[in-house]
């Protein structure tokens, strides 16, 4: 997918302009940047959600100017209907995305084992831990084969234990189905282990401060953690945010 001359505002605020990026079929950009910048903004315009000012989104040779089939969205909050269970918050998306009845048969207990929930396919969303809650969210995202997959800190409302779990299952999850992905989040941490590139927004209106190529060994893995590389490059990712964060007071999470 490619963005070309993206801006957007909100009335009288503009909140980026000038966002120029590519992400690979099977490539994971990470996107950080002090609070406010407009990451959330930015994969909302992505998804189709949100009408942008400038610029292009596309996916393929699909132009995005609304919502389409081929992008798919992980939400901080899970963004789960509490009323269904894993099977029916699963099926939900494959069912907007017009799938037929056995598609969706098929389709959801597979991608319900992927993310190893099988067993749970009755319970509903309060019964689950939100770790399991963020499984069914990428469940039901990975469901209808998006050719984007959009992440939205979308381990930002675990603890820290869960957060580590599931970063790893990401990986997992991601080398058995690769996407295209867009990974937002507060962690340099998380960006660098990962994203095969880090895309640092800065400024107000935000644009692209830098982005720099994660040359780590894949699959990521918990001695990525160790390696010294992954050292050098979340320092590097570090000291050009906190240049910035200091510029504008933002105090970030490390
Ligand atoms: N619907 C809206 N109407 C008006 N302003 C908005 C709206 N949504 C967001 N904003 C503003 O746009 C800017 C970007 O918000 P956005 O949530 O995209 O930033 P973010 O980088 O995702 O922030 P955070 O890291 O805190 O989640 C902020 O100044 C925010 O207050």
């Amino acid at each position: 997918m490619r963005v070309r001359g993206l801006g957007k505002r909100y009335g009288a605020l503009e909140v980026f302009r000038n966002i120029d990026f590519d992400v690979g079929a099977r490539e994971i950009v990470a996107i950080v940047g002090p609070s406010g910048c407009g990451k959330t903004t930015l994969l909302r315009c992505i998804d189709g959600l949100l009408p942008h000012d400038a610029g292009e989104i596309w996916v393929g040779d699909q132009r995005v100017t609304e919502p389409i089939a081929g992008v798919a969205m992980v939400f901080q909050h899970f963004g789960l209907f509490p009323w269904k269970t894993v099977y029916e918050n699963v099926a939900y998306g494959l069912r907007m995305a017009g799938a037929p009845k056995a598609e969706i048969e098929r389709k959801v207990p597979e991608f319900v084992k992927l993310v190893g929930l099988a067993g749970f396919e009755k319970a509903f969303p309060y019964q689950m831990s939100g770790g399991m809650q963020q499984r069914c969210g990428l469940a039901r995202a990975l469901a209808v084969e998006p050719n984007v997959l959009l992440m939205d800190e979308p381990f930002a409302a675990v603890d820290a234990q869960t957060r580590e779990i599931l970063q790893f299952e990401l990986v997992r999850i991601w080398e058995e189905r690769p996407t295209a992905m867009i990974f937002v989040t507060h962690s340099i941490e998380e960006a660098v282990l990962l994203g095969h590139r880090v895309i640092v927004l800065k400024g107000r209106p935000s644009s692209i401060h830098e982005t720099i190529t994660i040359d780590l060994p894949s699959p990521r893995t918990r001695d990525t953690l160790r390696h010294p590389r992954f050292a050098e490059l979340r320092e590097r990712v570090w000291n050009t945010l906190m240049r910035e964060a200091r510029e504008a007071e933002f105090v970030l999470e490390r």
